[in-house]
């Protein structure tokens, strides 16, 4: 980090909508009576009332062929019993009859009413469970913002529910590529019981993750003792759930407003996409960090080359997925080598990423950043606060000019979100800006984004405001080649519609995400002596970075 930033963000609270009490919601043991499946001369209220001795956490209640006013009766019955408990008491499929009885909540399938109808007749306070089959039924229940968490369709074979004779149950491998996915906690059921219950939440379970908790229908309410059989299965299922952080309760309690989890969605997919295409990288950089940009591209899955010879700077960036500008140890025929492959970049519609370390600092500095973003056009400018608002101040008495508000006499800067906003739209840049919270435009200044995932550590080693300049111009070239080979362009793209958005903000926060989770992931693991040692945890980490932590650890909003 180069002494002459000492310009910090003030950090921006972030409104969560708390969409159910904020009782926990524990999974665990999931005991569903079924009506149809109770053995002849058994009480469904008595069989409750015995799972929930035996450590039962949430009663599902579900009565198909049971006429409304019965199942109304026999609901306030179970709801009394479960309460008692302290249990959560959630109805099967009928909204009508959970709203009468004020359960509190439901569980429905995909063919069912609508999550988000059921959303709007219940309120924001109660549980909504929905089954969900495969990742694309998961995707879409977590992108919806309405579900609290996920059933699964059976993991084993089962005569509880009619299946489709050509049914294949999911077995682990299904539950884990559902547990992979998703950001809510997911529930098992199917033909689950005391013998197979531990294996399958062994063998289904992340790195990240397991179950929240089995479900379990015949199993308990056929069973001599249901009391004794949910004891027993209760022994099972808790020591296995350890993976469980409360981060994953919290998130059910506050799932992410739907276009937070729609950007999110994209930004891990898009990880994905630079791991499938290993794009090439042009890095023009300072000779400080050029070594660690060239390893942090490796490690993300990307791949570097570093050329500044003004003889060959066309020839490289000619096949290459993006071009990084890096301003940090400058001579003239860097910056001559700087502007042949930015111009040659734009000709061949290749996105150029700039960071104009330490920008203000000297007249060199100024004059360089500013020919570069006004002489050839840059798709992402990333920087830090001081950079940054010394660009959008440079640029300040130009046609169209941005009005820097940027840095407070404390050296604070008290509205990150319109320095970057104005500026995006003054270059027709992405603008991404570090600091405590990093924020980020896109190219017209629409959506703006705060990453709140920032650590302190990051700052403690040289250069990793310019790794994660690296990375972002690799999340560009992945994204860039997949719009290409759809025949679309990045370099086209328009703030039409509330659903897409600009693939240069999506690299933005996909870089800072995936240095900013590296280094949480680094220091959560331990053995962190001190800058060294954290250096090379941070650098493991990328390499070791998933698309499920990106869904799972990114704190991100718009402002
Ligand atoms: N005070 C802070 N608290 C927490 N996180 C921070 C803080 N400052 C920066 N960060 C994190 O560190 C990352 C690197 O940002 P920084 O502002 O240090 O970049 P930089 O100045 O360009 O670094 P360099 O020039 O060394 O490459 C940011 O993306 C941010 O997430
Ligand atoms: C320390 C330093 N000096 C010039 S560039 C650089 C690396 C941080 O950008």
């Amino acid at each position: 980090m180069l002494q002459t930033k000492t310009v910090t963000t003030t950090t921006k609270t972030t409104t969560i909508i708390n969409k159910a009490e904020s009782k926990p919601l524990d999974l665990s043991v999931y005991v569903v009576i079924d009506v149809s499946v109770l053995p002849a001369g058994r009480d469904a209220v008595a069989v409750a009332e015995q799972a929930l001795e035996g450590g039962a956490t949430v009663i599902q209640l579900r009565a198909k062929h049971l006429d409304t006013k019965s199942f109304i009766e026999l609901s306030n019955k179970v709801k009394a019993v479960a309460a008692k408990f302290g249990a959560l008491f959630v109805v099967n499929d009928r909204v009508d009859v959970a709203l009468a009885v004020d359960a509190d909540g439901i569980h429905i399938g995909q063919d069912d009413m609508p999550l988000a109808t059921a959303r709007r007749l219940l309120g924001p306070s109660k549980v909504i469970g929905v089954t969900c089959s495969n990742t694309d039924e998961v995707n879409s229940a977590v992108s919806s913002g309405f579900a609290n968490y996920l059933g699964t369709c059976a993991v084993f074979p089962t005569a509880t529910k009619a299946y489709a004779p050509d049914f294949t149950p999911l077995g682990a491998t299904g539950l884990n590529s559902l547990l992979q996915v998703s950001t809510l906690p997911i529930v098992a059921i199917g033909g689950i019981n005391v013998e197979n219950v531990e294996q399958l939440i062994i063998e289904s379970q992340t790195a990240l993750k397991t179950v929240a908790g089995c479900a379990v229908v015949s199993a308990i309410v056929c069973a001599q003792n249901p009391t004794q059989a949910t004891k027993d299965l209760a022994a099972k299922i808790h020591p296995l759930l350890k993976h469980n952080s409360e981060s994953s309760i919290a998130r059910s309690l506050n799932p992410r407003p739907p276009r937070v989890q729609l950007l999110v969605n994209q930004v891990a997919q898009a990880l994905s996409s630079v791991r499938a295409s290993t794009p090439l990288v042009h890095s023009i950089t300072n000779y400080v960090v050029m070594n660690d940009n060239a390893n942090v591209l490796l490690a993300i899955g990307a791949s570097p080359i570093m050329a500044h010879s003004t003889k060959e700077a066309s020839d490289i960036i000619s096949f290459c997925g993006s071009l990084v500008l890096n301003i940090g140890t400058l001579s003239d025929p860097w910056i001559d080598a700087m502007h042949i492959a930015g111009k040659k970049a734009n000709s061949l519609g290749i996105p150029v990423v700039l960071d104009p370390v330490g920008a203000g600092a000297t007249p060199l500095r100024q004059s360089t950043c500013v020919d570069l973003v006004t002489l050839i056009h840059t798709d992402i400018v990333k920087g830090n606060a001081g950079e940054i608002s010394f660009l959008a101040g440079a640029l300040a008495n130009t046609s169209g000019g941005v009005q820097s508000r940027g840095v407070d006499s404390d050296g604070t800067m008290s509205e990150p979100a319109h320095v970057v906003r104005s500026l995006a739209a003054k270059v027709n840049s992405a603008i991404a800006m570090s600091g405590p919270v990093d924020y980020v435009s896109d190219r017209v200044g629409k959506d703006v984004v705060a990453v709140s995932n920032g650590n302190e550590w990051l700052g403690k080693i040289t250069g990793t405001g310019c790794d994660t300049t690296t990375l972002v111009a690799a999340f560009a070239a992945a994204l860039n080649a997949e719009l290409k080979g759809k025949s679309l362009s990045a370099a086209t793209w328009t703030a039409s519609d509330d659903e897409s958005f600009d693939p240069y903000l999506i690299a933005g926060v996909g870089g800072i995400l995936c240095m900013c989770i590296a280094a949480e992931q680094a220091i959560a693991q331990g053995g962190i002596k001190g800058p060294m040692s954290f250096k090379t945890a941070l650098f493991d980490a990328i390499a070791n970075l998933t698309p499920e932590m990106i869904q799972r650890f990114a704190r991100v909003d718009f402002v």
